[in-house]
């Protein structure tokens, strides 16, 4: 029998974590889902005013996360301009941002998840985003992230540091916080994680 290698090892423990996780997401009742929509919201756009920005991406809520809405609404009312990420209609595991408004149309991508249809004069490049509200599945102490397993926004991220932008901010209910994630090279750790409860800053 072969032995594992490191990175096999990783592999199977990070799909691990995965699984058990989106199920605890996914168990969260709708009324809990509601309140903690709105405790977000709340503890959001008091960290985003601070930031004064003026461009944020966001994301639509799939499979048991944190629901955005209330915060897309709360964004709208500030006049602050909200994106969403549609998958890249050519370049495999990237995403490209579209203008989100109240009369954008959406549909369903291949992973079932809603996003703008495609509308060039609505895009801008990424690094023309002040912020970019990340989703994801699992965090821990030192503010390291783990998605879906696409690899979107790691390479999304993957320049931010350079040139400061867009900031990453994780958005995430806090039974998805673990102690510890198993990492590899290209996983870009987050310098802030909202949660309904707290404003986690992390610092190298
Ligand atoms: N709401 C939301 N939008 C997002 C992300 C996300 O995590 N959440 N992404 C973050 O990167 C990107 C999409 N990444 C994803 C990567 C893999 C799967 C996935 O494996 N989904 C299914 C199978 C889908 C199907 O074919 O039916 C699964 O649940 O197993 C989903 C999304 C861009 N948009
Ligand atoms: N900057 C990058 N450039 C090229 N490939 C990358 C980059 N970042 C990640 N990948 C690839 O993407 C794949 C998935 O990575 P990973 O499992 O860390 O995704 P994730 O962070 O869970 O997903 P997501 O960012 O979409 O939520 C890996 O096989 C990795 O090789």
């Amino acid at each position: 029998m072969p032995i594992a290698t490191s990175s096999n090892a990783i592999k199977i423990s990070r799909n691990a974590i995965r699984s058990a996780i989106r199920q605890a997401r996914r168990d969260i009742s709708p009324e809990q889902q509601t309140q903690y929509a709105s405790a977000a919201a709340t503890l959001s756009i008091s960290a985003l005013h601070k930031l004064k920005i003026s461009k944020v991406a966001l994301y639509l809520t799939n499979d048991g996360e944190l629901d955005t809405k209330p915060l897309i609404e709360a964004l709208w009312q500030a006049g602050i301009e909200v994106y969403l990420p549609r998958l890249h209609p050519f370049s495999a595991g990237n995403l490209v941002f579209l203008r989100y408004t109240a009369n954008t149309k959406l549909e369903q991508n291949s992973l079932k998840i809603w996003e703008p249809k495609l509308d060039i004069t609505q895009m801008l490049l990424t690094h023309e985003l002040d912020v970019v509200i990340t989703p994801l599945v699992a965090f821990d102490k030192q503010g390291n992230r783990m998605g879906m397993g696409g690899g979107y926004y790691d390479r999304t991220l993957a320049n931010w540091q350079q040139s400061g932008k867009p900031y990453p901010i994780g958005f995430s209910h806090d039974c998805q916080q673990v102690a510890s994630l198993p990492c590899e090279h290209w996983d870009v750790p987050l310098p802030m994680i909202i949660t309904p409860s707290t404003v986690f800053k992390f610092t190298d």
